[in-house]
């Protein structure tokens, strides 16, 4: 007999209550701030047809030939300086984020019972986090990926990664994804108590630039809702901080390679705003759920140093939302939202016969 094509589920109980289960996915992060670590983790993310639309036959051969052998030692570089005893920042923070999270959920007695992180690139994976819940009984989950803004590049591709893994399960469990938040009141209102609480402490600066993760033009153009909900989300903000046009800009920041990506650049921007007599910019990054390399690294070191060199004083980049109390009780109430529906009445029915 050929080994089964499906994923079984030997060992799991079937009469247990059906559970409800949340699986916060992440982005993913290398293992270490070290050129091979760099190459496992850019090999797999930058392999993903979602995030590189170009003829797959082309792509392999730039990415082993070209990208593969030159940017590996180059991003470790980048992460050596925001590493920590804990290891990656996204790692520890959305770990944080998680046990938190299902601290929070706990006190609600109609909450999900288990909250569980995957990350779409390398550990834990999906697949292996999908499983995991369903050994200890979830029999419906709902898929947290943690990007305000919907993009193919990003949230897309958990959604295929959560595809493929249910393709392969015997009996998967009932499925909701939530495809974006990047208008929920509640999570606008977290993005500017955090802010606020900031400026209370620190002071407010000249102005305020948004800067959010950039993908190329061309997607946006083919149909991608990215640019149009980042745009949203900052108009959203600016009205509850009551700040103008003046006080506020959006920017998209990480480009990669050499194809036109959404504008205004978060590089450009800031020394710009340097040349044009803007001594104290703040720096809020509302696309990043939990700080990691394109916050720490790229806004609050490179961007600052782009800043200063052009005639700028002070860049202070503002946190993102974290494990902080703002961004637990905006996502405690947007899980509970969507898990609404799935009471806890249905038993297996093993109780039936
Ligand atoms: C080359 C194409 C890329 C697209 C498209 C892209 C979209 C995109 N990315 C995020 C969130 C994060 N990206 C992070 C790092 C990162 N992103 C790319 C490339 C693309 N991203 C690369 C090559 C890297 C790795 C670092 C480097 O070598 O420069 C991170 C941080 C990860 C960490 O470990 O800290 C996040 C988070 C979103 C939300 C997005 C689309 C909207
Ligand atoms: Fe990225
Ligand atoms: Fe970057």
């Amino acid at each position: 007999m050929p080994r089964s094509h499906y994923t079984g589920l030997a060992g799991q109980s079937y009469d247990q209550p059906a559970q409800a289960g949340v699986l916060l996915v992440n982005l993913g992060t290398p293992d270490a701030p070290t050129a091979p670590a760099l190459r496992r983790y850019l090999g797999e993310f930058l392999a993903d047809p979602r995030v590189i639309e170009y003829p797959r036959w082309l792509w392999r051969l730039i990415l082993h030939g070209v990208i593969l052998r030159i940017r590996p030692a180059r991003s470790a570089r980048a992460y050596a300086h925001i590493w920590t005893a804990e290891g990656s920042p996204l790692r520890v923070g959305s770990e944080k984020l998680a046990t938190a999270l299902q601290t929070e959920l706990r006190r609600h007695p109609s909450g999900p019972v288990r909250v569980a992180l995957a990350m779409r690139y390398g550990a834990p994976s999906v697949r292996a986090s999908i499983e995991q819940m369903q050994r200890e009984g979830v029999r419906r989950l709902l898929v947290l990926p943690l990007y305000p803004q919907y993009s193919g590049t990003s949230t897309g591709s958990v959604i295929d990664a959560v595809a493929a893994t249910f393709k392969q399960l015997r009996w998967p469990p009932e499925l909701r994804i939530v495809n974006d938040y990047h208008d929920d009141p509640g999570h606008i209102e977290a993005l500017a108590s955090s802010i606020e609480r900031w400026w209370a402490a620190r002071g407010r600066g000249e102005k305020l630039l948004l800067s959010f993760h950039g993908i190329p033009q061309r997607y946006v153009d083919a149909g991608d809702p990215y640019f149009r909900q980042c745009q949203v989300t900052a108009r959203k903000l600016q009205a509850r901080l009551g700040l103008d046009d003046e006080q506020l800009m959006v920017s998209f920041q990480s480009r990669v390679g050499r194809e036109p990506w959404l504008q205004p650049y978060t590089d450009a921007t800031v020394r710009q705003l340097a040349a044009d007599g803007v001594k104290q910019l703040d720096v809020a990054c509302p696309g990043f759920a939990v700080d990691c390399l394109e916050t720490l690294e790229e806004i609050a070191m490179q961007n600052r140093d782009f800043f200063i060199a052009a005639g700028g004083e002070t860049l202070r980049y503002i946190p993102a939302l974290n494990h902080g109390e703002e961004q637990l009780a905006s996502l405690a109430a947007l899980i509970l939202r969507h898990t609404q529906g799935w009471p806890e009445f249905a038993r297996h029915p093993a109780s039936v016969g």
